[in-house]
């Protein structure tokens, strides 16, 4: 394997302001993810993923490590070149609800990043129509606003915003688990159909084995702020060594979404698909 894109190295992220209310939420925690690669991330409640995506977006208050990316330290930027990495690094967060401008037509809202990285008019209207194809919403979409959309479809805004500057690295945190089941399946297929056609990489945080099963190449297991397992996905949800893994297996079994999804459609008789 080549150079990493994203290379986390001892991060360590503490909350609190005084040396006694201190609480490390992050604890050396080091992380590689490669050009066109999935990493999940999984782990219980409050385990730290969520901050370990932040931290990536320099949103998290790091005591120390770095984040590098494509071999450039990026922990501490200034505002200025951060915007600038928002052409490399974007973010797709979980509430399909509450992360889209109910002002703004799907139009604008993904407008918005072309126009922020100097892209003109004429070239914003066809890569918005170009963006509307490739997460499969109707070409009319644009007009419209995120609450005439299903919980799925705006996830599908979320993802075409995302994509609109070409990020070679998008956050996802827990992008489906506002949706039910088979949405949830429909969009992890674009997800990786959208990782199929452009290389791009995902750091993809769940608390869910099956989801992060589905879509990773490799995962991470976090407990209480440190990675205590790492490897291909397929062997650390199914026969993972680390006896914290094993509880969390044992406590969420994994479905095989794929399965629950044809199971599904059979019984309805391929219903319309919206989301
Ligand atoms: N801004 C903050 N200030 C203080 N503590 C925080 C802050 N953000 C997160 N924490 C704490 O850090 C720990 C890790 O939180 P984090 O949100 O990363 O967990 P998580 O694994 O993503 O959990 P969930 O699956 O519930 O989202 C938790 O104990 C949380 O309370």
């Amino acid at each position: 394997m080549g150079e990493p894109l994203l290379r986390i190295n001892d991060l360590v992220v503490e909350f609190g302001r005084s040396r006694w209310s201190r609480f490390r939420a992050l604890d050396s925690v080091s992380l590689d993810i490669h050009p066109g690669e999935t990493v999940g991330l999984v782990g219980e409640s409050g385990s730290g993923k969520t901050t370990l995506g932040r931290a990536v977006l320099g949103l998290a208050p790091v005591t120390a490590g770095t984040v590098a990316f494509e071999g450039r330290d990026i922990t501490r930027l200034p505002r200025r070149a951060r915007r600038e990495l928002a052409n490399d690094i974007q973010v797709v967060f979980q509430d399909p609800y509450g992360s889209l401008s109910s002002t703004m037509s799907v139009q604008e809202i993904l407008t918005e990043p072309l126009r922020a990285s100097g892209i003109g008019r004429s070239d914003s209207i066809q890569r918005v129509r170009t963006l509307l194809d490739q997460v499969g919403l109707p070409a009319n979409s644009g007009q419209r606003y995120p609450n005439e959309f299903s919980g799925g479809q705006r996830q599908r805004i979320a993802i075409a915003r995302a994509l609109a500057i070409r990020p070679r690295l998008i956050v996802c945190d827990e992008p489906v688990s506002a949706l039910d089941l088979s949405t949830q399946a429909r969009v992890l297929d674009l997800l990786r159909q959208i990782q199929d056609d452009t290389g791009v990489a995902y750091l993809f945080v769940s608390h869910d084995l099956a989801v992060v099963r589905h879509l990773s190449h490799r995962v991470a297991v976090m407990y209480r702020g440190q990675i205590v397992e790492s490897g291909n996905a397929s062997t650390v949800t199914r026969t993972p060594s680390n006896p914290y893994t094993q509880r969390l297996l044992l406590s969420s079994p994994i479905p095989d979404l794929n399965r629950q999804r044809e199971r599904r459609m059979s019984r309805s008789m391929l219903q319309p698909q919206s989301a």
